[in-house]
């Protein structure tokens, strides 16, 4: 069927009609695979509703649809910021104004988007913009996608993780942290820590950038080609799409802490850690730290061993021992107790002392510009292992400039591989064997030994023989799609 502004009308479109635009008449479809168009003087405006359209409103007897527009599309004028510009279509239906509206509505709600989420804004984090990032860039967008929030703005330290340990996760169709990683790893740990912690790690967590480490919204949105900004991250969560993250559980007799990012030993931690001493020189204390701990090199005594993934059985030697031990399961503590694969008599691998560094990664960033592991995938049920042994000073500093871009793991100087399971024997300084070092998983201090930066504070582990093991998959995210 044809109408005379030479639109077709198809039997399949949800609805169609002539409809007032700026004052003209102009004709109005949405088809059955979820395209809104517009025909005006014989110019098309069309949105995807799954991609582009964020929600709409009623103003008087007219439809706002509110909808964001990726840039590379060709659109280069209403800049809204990020990879996206910001896109309305105001028109008002000749006849049947609730029928559009109740298809509209109807097509949104079936393309399972969240409606009700849990929101942690962290005002302390990075450079304690959070709150101005959230009211100006992420609540607006919330609200034209009609998603009802609960804010919680984190007061302390673990404030997160002892609100998502009580909340009741069936309010929720996920939870967002407007933070740095800090706040996600919380959340992670507070769900598996859970007695119903089989169906509250399934409860998506979105990521908006608000931190001084946001290794992995970077790695979520740099995935798709898109910046790492916080509207990239709120549109991506309107959206809905999820993906799967593996999940480490470190352990230490009977002390767990669940990774998604990272865990490092050595020059990787010192850098991370120490440089705190810095932090009134912003983002430029981890490079100032990072040169003087270059120049007073430390090495590392220890004895690290790992389950290879397939392809890698040939790094290191095969174990003279097995280190590894199961994890005892306590029958007090309900939640997540760790991969229920045995590893322990399978055939590990060795790799002996002294070490530069040791890092383990589970998604390609650590932070905006650290591309710390290239090959790393989400959910492939492995950790990128990373290690440096003893390596010139000159060549460390060109490594140190190439994690920008993930060249470093080319270097001969770098064993670059993936690992199942891994165990960390962390040992004492070369050259001072009465000062040990520090072990940090996800931005957190996990150990501190002896005679290390603020060495009198507790940390959740000892500086001391821990493993680790990946359980593919467990958690989600809200993700752009892939
Ligand atoms: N109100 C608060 N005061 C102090 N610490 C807080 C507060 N709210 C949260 N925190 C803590 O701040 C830490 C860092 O949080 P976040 O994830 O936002 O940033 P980050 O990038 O990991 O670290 P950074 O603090 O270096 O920016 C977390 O460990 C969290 O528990």
């Amino acid at each position: 069927m044809e109408n005379n502004n030479n639109q077709v009308i198809s039997q399949k479109d949800i609805i169609t009609g002539i409809v007032f635009i700026d004052g003209d008449l102009a004709m109005c479809t949405l088809t059955a695979d979820g395209e809104l168009r517009s025909t005006e003087y014989g110019l098309r405006l069309s949105f995807s509703m799954k991609k582009d359209v964020l929600g709409f409103v009623v103003e008087g007897k007219q439809i706002r649809v509110k909808a964001v527009v990726e840039k590379d599309e060709g659109i280069c004028c209403g800049l809204f910021g990020g990879d996206f510009v910001r896109k309305d279509l105001v028109f008002e239906p000749l006849i049947d104004l609730n029928g559009w509206c109740y298809k509209l509505r109807r097509y949104l709600d079936s393309l399972g988007r969240p409606k009700r989420l849990l929101v942690f804004v962290n005002p302390f984090g990075g450079k304690k913009s959070a709150r101005e990032i959230f009211v100006k860039e992420v609540k607006p967008l919330f609200e034209d996608a009609d998603i009802q929030l609960e804010i919680q703005e984190t007061e302390y330290q673990l404030h997160a993780k002892e609100v998502v340990k009580s909340v009741d996760v069936s309010k929720y169709d996920g939870i967002v942290c407007v933070s740095g990683d800090g706040v996600l790893v919380e959340v992670v740990n507070g769900l598996l820590e859970r007695p119903d912690w089989r169906t509250a790690v399934k409860l998506p967590i979105g990521m908006v950038p608000a931190g001084t480490g946001n290794g992995m919204i970077k790695s979520l949105l740099d995935t798709v080609g898109l910046r790492c900004c916080a509207r990239s991250a709120t549109i991506s969560i309107i959206r809905g799409h999820k993906r799967s993250v593996d999940v480490a559980t470190i352990s230490q007799r009977n002390t767990k802490f669940f990774s998604v990012l990272m865990l490092a030993w050595g020059l990787i931690a010192d850098i991370d850690i120490e440089s705190e001493k810095f932090r009134w020189m912003g983002s430029a204390r981890i490079d100032f730290y990072a040169l003087q701990r270059i120049i007073c090199l430390r090495q590392y005594n220890g004895h690290i061993l790992f389950l290879p993934a397939p392809g890698f059985e040939s790094y290191g030697q095969p174990a003279s021992c097995s280190l590894y031990r199961e994890p005892p399961v306590s029958d007090k503590e309900l939640g997540y107790q760790g991969p229920e694969t045995k590893f322990e008599r399978l055939k590990w691998r060795e790799i002996k002392g002294p070490f530069v560094t040791v890092w383990l990664h589970n998604v390609p960033w650590g932070a905006e510009n650290t591309l710390a592991a290239p090959d790393a995938k989400f959910s492939d049920g492995f950790l990128d292992l990373i290690v440096l042994k003893k390596c010139p000073k000159l060549v460390l500093l060109s490594l140190m400039s190439q994690l920008s871009e993930g060249r470093h793991v080319k270097s001969s100087y770098v064993a670059y591989l993936k690992v199942k399971a891994f165990v960390l024997e962390p040992g004492a300084l070369v050259d001072e064997p009465d000062k040990e070092g520090i072990i940090d998983s996800d931005g957190e201090v996990l150990a501190r030994g002896k005679r290390t930066y603020k060495c009198d504070q507790k940390a959740l582990m000892s500086y001391d023989k821990l493993q680790i093991a990946v359980d593919q998959g467990l958690a989600t995210l809200f993700s752009p799609e892939y």
